[in-house]
């Protein structure tokens, strides 16, 4: 598995005319599992954790490594290692047709567009999207486009794929297909989700509340800890 390593990275943000806040307190982590899940309440600083992976977001102090690569000083390298699959995936699906967007994702590492297209086309049919290669991406449902994002982000064969809420939209069954999708893949996966099913499927579970990691460990235990803390306020 890949090396994961936060060193005391914290992100701070300015607050107009009152200084710095901090989103994410120091943190050490290193996360070599294959299935890491990061749960806690909306805005304890999730997301802020995930996008750190790859550089969405860059520390404030301290340091994020990819398999030894600094995520601000070798970003374009660890961009390669990990792949980031957003909530929404209007985020990230910009052609007006499915194959076309996947051909972009592979635009780096398949070179010809005749191989481009077989590639695409082969990964669309991988993820049951065959039939919709020449279709444009709005006329899928919501699961489809999920599926979709993910399988582009997944034709970029990175080591790591950090997926932020990507069932949050979707209905149970799509839910479901995302969370197998998801659950299934030989990449390391960091999966930023409020659905406790899906967390406890992991081999990790990090709960994240007002900016800190307040848990960390074998999945029951933590989403115990989460669930507490949620009962007591
Ligand atoms: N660029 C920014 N500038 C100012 N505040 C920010 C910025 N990014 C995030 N925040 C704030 O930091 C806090 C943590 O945000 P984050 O998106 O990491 O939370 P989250 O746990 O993913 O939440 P949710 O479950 O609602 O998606 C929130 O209060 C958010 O408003």
């Amino acid at each position: 598995m890949t090396s994961i390593h936060l060193d005391a990275a914290a992100v701070r943000v300015p607050l107009p005319g009152r200084g710095e806040r901090e989103i994410l307190a120091p943190t050490t982590l290193t996360l070599t599992e294959q299935r890491v899940a990061v749960i806690g309440a909306n805005g304890s600083g999730k997301s802020t954790l995930a996008r750190l992976l790859n550089g969405l977001v860059r520390p404030s102090s301290g340091r994020v490594t990819v398999d030894g690569k600094d995520v601000v000083r070798d970003g374009a390298a660890v961009r390669r290692l990990v792949g980031f699959c957003f909530t929404d995936p209007a985020a990230q699906l910009v052609m007006p047709t499915c194959v076309e967007d996947v051909e972009l994702s592979l635009r780096r590492t398949v070179s010809g567009a005749s191989a481009r297209r077989e590639r695409a086309l082969a990964v669309l049919a991988a993820n049951g999207l065959e039939e919709h290669a020449h279709d444009s991406v709005h006329s899928l449902s919501g699961g489809q486009r999920q599926l979709l994002a993910l399988a582009g982000v997944l034709a970029t064969e990175p080591r790591v794929v950090v997926a932020d809420e990507p069932t949050t939209l979707l209905d149970r069954a799509n839910t479901r297909r995302i969370g197998d999708a998801l659950l299934g893949l030989t990449q390391q996966l960091v999966l930023v989700t409020h659905d406790l099913d899906l967390a406890a499927r992991c081999d990790r579970v990090v709960v994240v509340d007002d900016a800190r990691v307040v848990a960390d460990g074998d999945p029951a235990s933590s989403v115990d800890h989460y669930t507490r803390l949620v009962d007591s306020r």
